[in-house]
């Protein structure tokens, strides 16, 4: 419990500032409000709220643990599956409503047990040819940039894809996001754009009333989307059209309203809708030459015709996990609890109550004391064996959390960015292009962090800064 509570950061009330407890240099009018500003002020105007609680945990708090009192903006919030009530508020205009996310605990359980099954790595693997469908169609993309010759905002058509990635997985709906602008698609991600995080201060952004009323007209059409596509499956179950029929198509929602069904004995309504060196490139491609064969073109028959093919590939998750480890797209927070502690490496305890405790990926993946070289990628410390002082820290690496309330969908990104990299890394060279960017979009503010021009905003998730401009290359 301790470990997962391992944070760089906190919310604290001047009694524990009184009591010494660590913490920036604190103010007894405005708590650390003035502390967050000069770290804020030396960073891009738009980048993620984390990198500033990263560099307070780097300057002063080795353990990675301090509180931080940030009153009006989060409430004073503990310990336990509980989640903080200011994240409930983060994924409202998302979720429109009660949602895994942020569900108590004991509503959360029978829900978490109906989705598990859509999730699980034996129906993951099923899933792989569709996974493999959509993933040509990202390859088709690439291909189209390639020839026209184009800058990419990889970030931005990536997320279009994630969209109908996501929509045939789960939904079994052929989106095609971008050309038909879907109300689902294009409803939330218009809500990313508007989304702000809880460390945004400045009220004039955070109750500008265009923002407030684009986040309400997305929920409504978002809720409404994906209420019809419940209906229909539904009305299908009645009649008897059962979507359970061929096991093998059937989609993550077919799977979960399923369960829904069986646990209220089939009848019950449905609830109101509810810049690494090219070494690590020519790695990755020698591996996928080796276990998918010397053709890229025929990498798509291969992985459909043996899915299992996927488990053969240790670089490319490596890849993957170091790349996740130095750009996390997310965070854990749990609601603080009087009597719960955290605990230190050193033993030092941190009592939680009246705090909001949140885990901070960006500063405990780049945390030395965890990660040797923390700041280089290197995937092949992900192929040591314990003993080797390479070998990743327990715990340390975090992008989809620990515990019961972990990331039910680890195993599907894992399996899709595998597919991925698979039908394309061999295929196209991909090369960001900010420099162009900035000659095209000068600015005055700062535009890096830590010398790093890919920084991550905040919008939802963790994105790359101005959506990653890139052009792509076709291999020869
Ligand atoms: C790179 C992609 C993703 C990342 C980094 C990520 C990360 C996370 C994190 C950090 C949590 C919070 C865990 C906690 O609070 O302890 C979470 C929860 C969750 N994620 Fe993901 N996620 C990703 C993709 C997905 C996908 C594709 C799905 C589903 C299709 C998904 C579904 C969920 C759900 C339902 C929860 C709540 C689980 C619960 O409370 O029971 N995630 N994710």
């Amino acid at each position: 419990m301790e470990s997962q509570l391992i944070s760089p950061s906190g919310i604290i009330s001047p009694v524990l500032w009184t009591l010494g407890r660590p913490m920036p240099k604190y103010n007894l009018l405005f708590g650390h409000l003035l502390t967050m500003k000069t770290y804020i002020d030396k960073l891009p105007p738009d980048a993620h709220p984390a990198y500033s609680f990263g560099q307070i945990a780097k300057d002063g708090f080795p353990n990675g643990v301090f509180y931080l009192d940030m009153w009006p903006f989060f409430m004073p919030l503990l310990v336990s599956p509980k989640k903080p009530k200011s994240l409930v508020r983060w994924f409202q205009p998302i979720a429109g409503g009660p949602n895994l996310f942020t569900m108590e605990e004991e509503l959360w359980k029978s829900w978490r047990g109906t989705f598990n099954p859509g999730f699980s790595q034996a129906h993951i693997i099923k899933l792989v040819p569709k996974i493999v469908n959509e993933a040509l169609a990202y390859r088709r993309l690439l291909f189209e940039y390639a020839e026209r010759a184009e800058i990419i905002l990889l970030d931005e058509e990536t997320l279009w894809f994630t969209m109908d990635m996501i929509g045939a997985l789960v939904l079994e709906s052929n989106l095609d996001s971008k050309k038909t602008k879907t109300p689902l698609a294009v409803s939330l991600l218009d809500r990313t754009r508007w989304h702000l995080g809880d460390a945004t201060i400045n009220p004039f952004v955070r109750y500008y009333p265009p923002r407030l009323f684009a986040q309400w007209r997305n929920s409504k059409r978002m809720n409404a989307y994906i209420g019809r596509e419940l209906d229909l499956r539904y009305e299908a179950y009645k009649t008897n059209l059962k979507l359970a029929d061929n096991w093998d198509s059937k989609s993550v929602i077919g799977l979960v309203l399923e369960g829904y069904l069986k646990e209220n004995g089939g009848t019950k309504e449905l609830p109101a809708t509810t810049t690494r060196p090219l070494k690590t490139l020519k790695k990755l491609r020698e591996e996928h030459d080796t276990v998918l064969g010397k053709d890229p073109t025929s990498a798509a028959s291969v992985i459909t015709s043996n899915p299992q093919t996927l488990n053969q590939l240790v670089y490319t998750p490596s890849v993957i996990k170091e790349a996740m480890r130095l750009f996390p797209h997310a965070s854990g927070a749990r609601q603080g609890v009087d009597g719960v502690d955290i605990t230190d490496d050193e033993g030092n305890r941190y009592p939680t109550g009246n705090t909001m405790v949140w885990i901070i990926h960006q500063g405990i993946q780049r945390n030395p004391k965890y990660w040797p070289k923390p700041d280089e990628f290197i995937p092949e410390r992900w192929m040591t064996d314990p003993g080797d002082p390479m070998y990743p820290t327990k715990w340390a690496w975090r992008p989809f959390e620990f515990g019961p309330r972990n990331c039910v969908g680890q195993g599907l990104v894992m399996s899709e960015l595998k597919v991925i990299l698979a039908l394309t890394a061999r295929e196209f060279d991909v090369k960001d292009s900010y420099e162009e960017f900035d000659r095209l979009h000068p600015r005055k503010s700062i535009v890096t962090v830590d010398g790093e021009r890919a920084y991550q905003f905040e919008s939802g998730g963790a994105h790359p800064a101005d959506h990653m401009p890139c052009r792509v290359f076709l291999r020869k």
